[in-house]
This record gives C-alpha cells, structure tokens and sequence, in this order.
C-alpha cells in the first residue's frame, strides 16, 4: 500500500487460544446497539459496539460521545499483547460484534481529531473469516484482505490519511465475528493544543 505503513499477521493467535477468547468476548463484553447519524437521519449501526478504554478516553464519531466502559481481563490482558507486537501503546478499544454475514462496516477512515495526525490502530480478529478492503482516497484499485481467526493488522502512518477501508456483507456466512480496534486517544488538554496549532 503506497506510502501506509501496514503489516498483517494472520495467524497471530493460535487457534485454541483464538477460540477460548472469541467465547470470553462474546460474553462478557457489554455489547450494545450503536446509533448513528447517517445523511442527516439516525440509524441503528449494523452490528454491536462497545467502546471500552481507561477513564477519560472518551470518543465522538458518527454524532454521538462515547464514555468508554472498564477494560475487561481478557481485553486487558490482550491489549499489553498488541502494545508489544504493533510498538504501539493504547488506552481504548472499539469492539465490533458481527452476528453474522449481513452485519457489516461502511467505507470510513479512522481520522477524528482525538486520534492525532497519524494514529497507529490494531485490529484484532476472531470468529468468522470476513473480507477487509482499503481503497485509497485518490483513487485507483481496492485491496482486499481476509481476516482470518486470531489475526492482527497493524494500521500506521498513512492508513488512514490516505486510504479508506470497510467490511462488506458476505450474506452466506451465518457465524459471529469479533473484531477489536486498539487506539489512542489523545487527552483532551492535547487535543486542544493539536487544534489551537493549526490557527
Ligand atoms: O471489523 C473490522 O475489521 C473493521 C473495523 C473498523 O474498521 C473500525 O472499527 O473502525
Ligand atoms: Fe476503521
């Protein structure tokens, strides 16, 4: 991908361990529906979320603010794991639920001001085999990807400045998947200053 610095490693868990945790997350994440402003009207997401991080990493995206729920063990324990393996560090998490092949996610790029300039972004994937695409915003081919059970994408510098990426349907699968997204948000005095900096 030129000028994005991406790595994928798709069998970054082993599979019993891949499994044990899809269960873990499924039960004991706080999933819920998120509302979304879309074209001026809300709609239901089409999937679960739960957005899970240390206290104050609060996020807004689609026109609402998330407070972000308490870190689960599993989630906790799963997110020093990425630090390490992305050279990343993260205080938060978007949790993704796909019941099955309908749900899905839209073309977007994660590029909200309390991401900073250029966010590092861990994708953790478990559960049902999707397709994952990015296309560059200038223009040009899509890529596309498989997600395999107990991979991780690492999305750096330039993914999300540059290309957008979504998570189409696949109508005949009939399993879940999981998807978890680490991030860091900036504190909010930071945040401010990022701003005040482009004036
Ligand atoms: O489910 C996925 O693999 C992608 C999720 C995603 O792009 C996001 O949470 O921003
Ligand atoms: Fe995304």
């Amino acid at each position: 991908m030129p000028g994005a610095d991406v790595t994928f490693a798709p069998v970054w868990l082993g599979r019993d361990e891949a499994d044990a945790l899809l269960a873990a997350l499924i039960d004991e994440i706080p999933w819920e529906v998120h509302r979304l402003r879309m074209f001026g009207r809300w709609v239901d997401a089409p999937r679960l979320n739960a957005w899970i991080g240390d206290a104050g990493a609060s996020y807004r995206y689609s026109g609402n603010t998330f407070e972000p729920r308490p870190w689960t063990p599993a989630l906790a324990e799963l997110r020093d794991r990425v630090q390490l393996a992305c050279g990343a560090s993260f205080n938060s998490v978007l949790a993704n639920l796909y019941r099955d092949g309908s749900d899905r996610m839209g073309w977007h790029s994660d590029d909200e001001p309390e991401l900073g300039p250029e966010p590092v972004i861990a994708s953790v994937s478990l559960g049902a085999e999707r397709a994952f695409r990015f296309r560059a915003k200038a223009g040009g081919d899509v890529l596309s990807i498989e997600l395999t059970h107990g991979s991780l994408l690492c999305m750096g510098a330039g993914a999300q400045r540059l290309y957008k990426h979504e998570l189409p349907a696949r109508k005949r699968v009939a399993a879940p998947r999981v998807n978890l997204t680490f991030r860091f948000i900036q504190p909010a005095d930071r945040r401010h200053e990022l701003r005040s900096r482009l004036w």
